[in-house]
C-alpha cells in the first residue's frame, strides 16, 4: 500500500465537509471482546500489518494526533508516520498530550527522539505539545519546557479533565485544523461522552474502528468499566476489509 487507501479519501473527511471547524476522529483498534489492551494495560499488538498501515495513512491525513498521558506512559509511542514512504515526504503529524496535572515524563520516546534527533525536525517528527491545567506549578513547567516539550496550559473542568467541548477552540487556537484522536480508555469515554462543542456543534466527526479477529480476556475496554451507558448511536459510513482486520468508518449520529 504505496498510496493513501482510497476508502479513506472518499469517507473520512465528508462527515465534516461543510464546516470549517477543525475535523475530530476518534480511532482505536479493538479484540472481538471490546479490549484495547491487556491486563494492567499492557500493550497488544491487535491491527495487522495492513491496518496499521492505514493507520499510518491516517496520521498523515490529520494536522494531529493526541493520546491521553496514560497511554504515553503505558505505550511510550513514536507517534509518527513512520511506516508511510519517506520519498513522499508528507509533512508530519502535530502530537499533542493530554495531561492535566503535566505527569509527562521527560524520558518519553517522543521527547528523546525530538532531543536526539535534530536532522529528522519537520521532516519525520514534530515537537511534542503536551496540554495541562493552567494551576499546575510553573516550576514543573518550566522543567518541561526547559527538557525541549511545548507545554499549552488550559482551564480544566470541575472533574480536573481538559473538557472535551473544549477542544475544538484549542485546536483553532494553536492553528490545528484536524485531530486523530488515538486513545486509551479514558479519553475515548470522555469524547463519546460529550456530544457537543462548546458552539453546540457536534464534537466527533468520525469514528474509525479496526477489529481484530481475536479476545483478549482480561485487559482494558474500549471504554473503562461503568462507562458503557450513555454511548452514542452510530451509523455505519464505509467497512474495508484489511488483511485479517475489519475497518469500520462510522459517523456520530
Ligand atoms: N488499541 C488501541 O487502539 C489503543 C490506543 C491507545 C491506547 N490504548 C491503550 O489504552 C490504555 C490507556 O488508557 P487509559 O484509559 O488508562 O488512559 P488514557 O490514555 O485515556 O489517559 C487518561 C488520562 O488522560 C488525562 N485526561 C486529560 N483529559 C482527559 C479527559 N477529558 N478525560 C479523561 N482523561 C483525561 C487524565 O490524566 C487521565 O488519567 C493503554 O493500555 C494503551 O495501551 C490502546
Ligand atoms: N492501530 C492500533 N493498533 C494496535 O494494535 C494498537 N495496539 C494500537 N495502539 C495505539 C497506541 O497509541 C499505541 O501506543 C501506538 O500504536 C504505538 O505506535 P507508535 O509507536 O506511535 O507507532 N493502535
Amino acid at each position: 500500500m504505496s498510496q493513501i487507501p482510497q476508502f479513506l479519501v472518499d469517507n473520512l473527511f465528508t462527515t465534516s465537509a461543510t464546516t470549517s471547524r477543525p475535523h475530530i476522529t476518534l480511532t482505536w483498534a479493538q479484540s472481538l471482546d471490546s479490549k484495547i489492551a491487556g491486563p494492567g494495560g499492557q500493550r497488544v499488538i491487535l491491527s495487522g500489518p495492513e491496518s496499521m498501515l492505514m493507520t499510518h495513512w491516517m496520521r498523515s491525513m490529520h494536522d494531529a494526533i493526541l493520546i491521553g498521558v496514560n497511554t504515553l506512559i503505558l505505550d511510550n509511542p513514536r507517534l509518527q508516520a513512520n511506516l508511510l514512504p519517506p520519498s513522499l515526504n508528507l509533512p508530519p503529524p502535530q502530537p499533542l498530550i493530554l495531561d492535566p496535572k503535566l505527569r509527562f515524563p521527560i524520558t518519553s520516546r517522543i521527547l528523546n527522539e525530538w532531543n536526539t534527533k535534530p536532522d529528522q525536525r519537520g521532516k519525520t517528527m514534530r515537537q511534542p505539545w503536551i496540554i495541562c491545567g493552567e494551576n499546575v506549578p510553573t516550576e514543573r513547567v518550566r522543567e518541561v519546557e526547559g527538557a525541549g516539550a511545548r507545554v499549552v496550559l488550559v482551564k480544566l473542568d470541575d472533574r480536573a479533565h481538559i473538557p472535551p467541548s473544549s477542544l475544538p477552540s484549542i485546536l483553532t487556537s494553536l492553528g490545528l485544523r484536524s485531530v486523530m484522536i488515538e486513545g486509551g480508555s479514558r479519553i475515548l469515554s470522555t469524547f463519546l461522552h460529550c456530544p457537543k462543542r462548546d458552539d453546540g456543534s457536534k464534537l466527533v466527526n468520525s469514528v474509525v474502528v479496526t477489529v481484530a479477529p481475536m479476545f483478549i480476556g482480561e485487559g482494558i475496554g474500549v471504554v473503562p468499566e461503568g462507562e458503557d451507558v450513555g454511548l452514542p448511536a452510530l451509523k455505519t459510513v464505509h467497512t474495508e476489509k484489511m488483511g485479517k482486520d475489519a475497518v469500520m468508518i462510522c459517523a456520530v449520529e
